[in-house]
């Protein structure tokens, strides 16, 4: 038998924002997220490095400030550190991740490291910025301070890496083999000790540069202005929105002429008959009406990443904290409820960061009402039909102005939700809000450009993984069975599509939607994108036009105003998302959750599609 090499297992360990993430991905290639705000690993995470044909194996880890945990992302940095997860031993090493900049809090949580017992090393990260501003550490004194080896290290820039692993390998090799010690979280008393420590070490290693970085507070000092703050804020929105639409058009008519021509060209080359219409009608006009947004959503996330990488999400953050306080909003919900503005699901998995039960329970509650970024293409499809493309007020687009508005529907209601279930069901006082602001970053082009690539990919994938095989089903059932001769109506009347909107019409009457989207809404449970997709099918294979047409011209067509509408009203709170409901029922621990989401969104859903599709049609919108 041969000697098996034990793997080392170190883990990084530090407070938020430290760029534990990014050395992360640095040491393992891995693609984690990474962003400038704390909070943003909420679970563990394991890579691997190969170096000199052994295995190390690396955690990626929430940040905390303390091992004595507090909320749910905390305990299991605690729990990965002691060892103390399913199936897990404690870390061989731990490397402690600290921004140079910020050493005062990490400091203290170095000291708790210590007593853990564990073979440590320190990653002093961000060793740019530190010495861009002059700061100046004592290196040599701070390691023999803290009896820890100090490596320097640039995580984005890839830095100091290879002497990072090279300390980890010498400590894993210094070390006895891991047991799970005898552990007690530290009490106040002990706290308290190690923060006086901690302020003598920075006292004697740290002298902080001669002229400090202004930069940062004299940007604040508009960025964060009670007034001025929030009118920037707005201005930042109101232009991310008029951006979607006005720049992603060309792009998105690009892609639209492709799928047009391909369309043509399939149903030249394949003789008429079933297989042309899977292909140009299932596929084609189908999968093709969600990529089409891909532009809209490309734009979208460039905004989003810029704003997050720049430091500007957690201004956001202090900015509205306020009003997510009069809400009954914990001032840590933010950052989750601006993640399920990518998607949900991220967004409930962010909740970790709160500790009160009943605030994470109301945060997840209401994350889904955020506009995900799965709603894009049924909300621009819908603008696309019905809303003129035109200039109002001298220099707004009408279209953006919808979207904008979608959005702000999405964050009242997410906002109004939450009031009422602290009203009704748990008032407690709110949690001031907390959060370090991060110094500002200048976002790295090659990072922007990777991170955008990735959400091309997703939504790449989900097209192909769910909308294609579900754009088949929808084809078959509209397609067979074949209507019996003679027969007069359309033959998509006769199919089992046919038949399940008829049977489901009646329910939906009342809001103005006909079988087409009653069809449209069942395999949109899967997920809100593919109701768009099922709309494309279904009116191809119910008329030969439409199937090298826009779907939002034949839309335009077929619906009045207020049906549109109302299919935008419903979409802003329906619960069309299987997967966010296994993550509430996952992160909750309970199926009771699930449904009492799953009841209180169709119920708003059907509301707010009544109410819109009255109020329309008593308008003349009918
Ligand atoms: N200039 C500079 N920026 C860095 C460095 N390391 C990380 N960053 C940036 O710092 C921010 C935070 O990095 P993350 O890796 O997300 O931090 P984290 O410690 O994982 O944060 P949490 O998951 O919230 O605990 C990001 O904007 C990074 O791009 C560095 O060495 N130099
Ligand atoms: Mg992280």
């Amino acid at each position: 038998m041969d000697m098996q090499v034990r793997s080392v297992r170190v883990a990084l360990v530090g407070n938020p924002n430290s760029g534990k993430t990014a050395l992360f991905n640095a040491l393992t290639g891995a693609h984690q997220k990474v962003a400038n705000y704390a909070g943003v690993t909420v679970e563990r995470k394991e890579g691997f490095i190969r170096n000199a044909g052994r295995t190390l194996s690396v955690l990626d880890l929430p940040g905390t400030y303390s091992l004595r945990a507090r909320s749910p992302d905390e305990e299991v940095t605690r729990d990965a550190i002691l060892g103390r997860l399913a199936g897990e031993t404690p870390p061989d090493v731990i490397a402690a991740v600290a921004d140079a900049t910020n050493l005062r809090l990490v400091l203290r949580l170095i000291l708790e490291l210590k007593a853990v017992g564990r073979p440590m090393v320190l990653a002093l990260n961000m060793y740019d910025i530190a010495q861009r501003t002059g700061l100046r550490i004592d290196l040599d004194r701070l390691e023999a301070e803290l009896g820890v080896p100090i490596v320097t290290t640039v995580a984005t820039r890839k830095r100091g890496i290879e002497e990072l692993v090279a300390a980890v390998e010498a400590a894993a090799a210094s070390a006895a083999p891991a047991v799970a010690g005898s552990w007690t979280p530290p009490d106040a008393e002990a706290l308290r000790g190690k923060a006086a420590e901690a302020e003598r070490i920075m006292k004697a290693c740290v002298r902080p540069p001669e002229r400090p970085d202004t930069l940062t507070g004299r940007v604040d000092s508009f960025l964060l202005h009670p007034v001025g703050g929030l009118v920037i804020l707005s201005a930042v929105m109101f232009v991310m929105f008029q951006a979607v639409f006005a720049w992603a058009t060309p792009a998105a008519d690009g892609i639209e002429g492709l799928l047009t021509a391909l369309g043509a060209m399939v149903a030249g080359a394949i003789p008429d008959g079933i297989w042309q219409s899977l292909i140009v009608d299932g596929l084609i006009s189908g999968v093709g009406s969600v990529l089409v947004f891909l532009p809209q959503i490309l734009i979208l996330f460039l905004f989003i990443i810029l704003l997050e990488d720049f430091g500007y999400m957690a201004r956001a953050a202090f900015l509205l904290d306020r009003i997510m306080g009069v809400a009954g909003l914990h001032g840590r919900a933010f950052i989750p409820l601006l993640s399920s503005v990518a998607c949900a699901i991220p967004g409930v998995m962010a909740t970790r960061v709160i500790d009160n039960r009943r605030d994470r329970l109301t945060t997840i509650l209401v994350a889904p009402l955020m506009t995900c970024s799965a709603r894009i293409p049924v909300y621009t499809l819908i603008i696309a039909a019905f809303i003129p493309n035109q200039t109002v007020w001298g220099f707004a687009n009408l279209q953006g102005l919808v979207m904008f508005g979608l959005y702000v529907a999405g964050v009242v209601s997410a906002l109004s939700v939450a009031f009422v279930i602290r009203k009704l069901f748990w008032r407690s006082a709110v949690e001031p809000f907390m959060m370090e602001m991060p110094a500002y970053k200048m976002p790295d082009l090659k990072s922007v450009l990777f991170n955008l690539w990735l959400r091309a990919r997703i939504f790449l994938e989900r097209a192909g993984r769910i909308i294609l095989p579900l754009m088949i089903v929808v084809w078959a059932l509209s397609t067979f069975p074949y209507p019996p001769e003679g027969a007069t109506a359309p033959a998509i009347e006769y199919s089992f599509a046919g038949m399940i909107g008829r049977a489901l019409e009646p329910l939906f009457a009342p809001i103005g939607f006909n079988w087409q989207m009653v069809v449209a809404l069942v395999p949109g449970m899967a997920a809100r994108e593919v109701a768009v997709a099922a709309l494309g099918t279904v009116y191809a294979v119910a008329d030969a036009e439409s199937a090298t047409g826009v779907l939002a011209t034949t839309l335009a067509a077929h619906w009045s105003l207020a049906t549109g509408l109302a299919f935008l009203a419903w979409y802003i709170f329906a619960p069309q998302c299987v997967a966010t409901l296994g993550v509430v029922r996952r992160e909750t621990n309970s199926a009771k959750w699930m449904w009492v989401m799953i009841a209180y969104m169709f119920g708003l859903a059907y509301l707010a599609a009544f109410a819109t599709y009255r109020v329309a049609v008593a308008l003349g919108g009918g």
